[in-house]
């Protein structure tokens, strides 16, 4: 299977992605850490500077990061779909040119797997939900459901989400998959010896049936951190209208989609304030949302080799790993796939954007039409081999 295809890597994440990339600090800190549990090998070193001065932190790029954080929902829909200029479709069907869409690729896709067994790795919000303004409300169709369940009886299937776990589930519902919740940072998977071996954090648990797991907490000695961060972040943030701050348990998003751009800068100065006091923490953009997470070295695409791990489908040839998502966190997952040159990662957008993902889906109502081909053919053949 040929899974460079026709475009060479392209580095994604052109908004930088760590407090120290953000321009944030201009002297170095190296991380050390004081706890004992996290894994040598998880630890990352950001460099990092306490300034406060605040004019040099606006001038050095977060706001334009947060400017630049993906287009609404209202204005994807009304550019793309509603009033969408000859110019934007262009460029859009030029874009498809380097990630074709999954759908019209469809057949070229399965022919590259035949004989392979597919995993699949779903993101939550803007994937199987679409993007609204209220994060509490971004609730999943039915529709989706079920094709997700049906998608599950025939593939190991995976949501790999920033939320926090219990939340992804309770949206999501559906007792046949697998969660990894906090951007990959706390995974529910089977009980696999071999991986509980290789991570340390990875401990014996129950999941809410009663059944068996692993529980993966590579970042569980951050957790009182996180809880004060979060605390912390509602109480300044509590002046500014619509600034809304969710606790994602392992991570806390700081929303700004419903706050007026002219006060962006003020979120923006409120967070970068706060983790001046956390050294152990980062800062990453999402779509209009900050998002603070320990300084580990874990991601998305971390979580997805560890998910096949425990799944025994890692390093097979006869396993095809499919990653679907719409977020710069899942570039990492994008990455992971396309640097092992076996799966797809597929980005999920209505504009054209830079990714490590092969192909693309335009939207949600197009991730839904893509999992339920893959089960007619899939069904269309034996024993889930395409
Ligand atoms: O990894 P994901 O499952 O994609 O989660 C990433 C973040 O998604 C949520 O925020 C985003 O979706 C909201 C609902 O559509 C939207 O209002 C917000 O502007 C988006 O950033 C979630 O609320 C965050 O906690 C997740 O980190």
């Amino acid at each position: 299977m040929d899974l460079k295809s026709n475009h060479t890597p392209v580095l994604t994440d052109t908004v930088p992605i760590t407090k120290s990339r953000l321009g944030v600090h201009s002297s170095l800190l190296p991380y050390s850490p004081t706890g004992a549990t996290i894994p040598h090998g998880l630890l990352l070193s950001i460099p990092r500077k306490k300034t406060g001065i605040l004019g040099d932190v606006r001038s050095s790029g977060w706001l334009d990061a947060m400017k630049s954080s993906s287009p609404s929902a209202k204005k994807i829909t009304k550019d793309v779909h509603e009033f969408a200029s000859p110019d934007a479709d262009d460029a859009y069907s030029t874009w498809l040119l380097r990630y074709p869409s999954a759908l019209t690729s469809f057949e070229q896709m399965t022919n590259h797997a035949k004989g392979k067994k597919i995993a699949l790795f779903l993101d939550y919000d803007g994937t199987l939900s679409p993007i609204v303004d209220d994060p509490d409300s971004a609730l999943m169709c039915d529709n989706m459901r079920a094709a997700v369940r049906k998608a599950a009886e025939y593939f190991p299937t995976a949501i790999i989400s920033g939320r926090s776990r219990d939340k992804v589930y309770e949206f999501v519902g559906i007792t046949e998959l697998y969660y990894a919740g906090s951007h990959g940072m706390d995974i529910i998977s089977p009980v696999r010896q071999s991986v509980s071996d290789n991570h340390p954090n990875c401990i014996s648990s129950t999941d809410k049936q009663g059944k068996e797991v692993n529980l993966f907490q590579p970042a569980a000695e951050f957790l009182p951190m996180i809880d004060e961060v979060f605390t912390l972040l509602v109480e300044r943030t509590k002046e500014i209208e619509g600034a809304k701050v969710e606790n994602n348990k392992f991570c806390v998003s700081v929303h700004y989609r419903n706050v007026l751009e002219k006060n962006w800068d003020t979120v923006g100065q409120c967070v970068n304030e706060l983790l001046e006091d956390y050294p152990r923490l980062r800062l990453t953009h999402g779509r209009k949302v900050l998002e603070i997470r320990p300084v580990i070295d874990w991601d998305k695409g971390k979580a997805v080799t560890f998910l096949l791990e425990s799944l025994g489908l890692r390093n097979r040839e006869d396993v095809l790993p499919i990653y679907v998502g719409d977020d710069r966190t899942d570039e990492d997952a994008f990455k992971v796939l396309r640097e092992e040159t076996r799966g797809y990662g597929i980005l999920v957008s209505s504009a054209p954007k830079e990714s490590n993902a092969v192909y693309s889906l335009r939207d949600p109502s197009e991730v839904m039409e893509f999992l339920k081909s893959l089960v007619v053919c899939t069904a269309s053949s034996q024993n889930g081999l395409i």
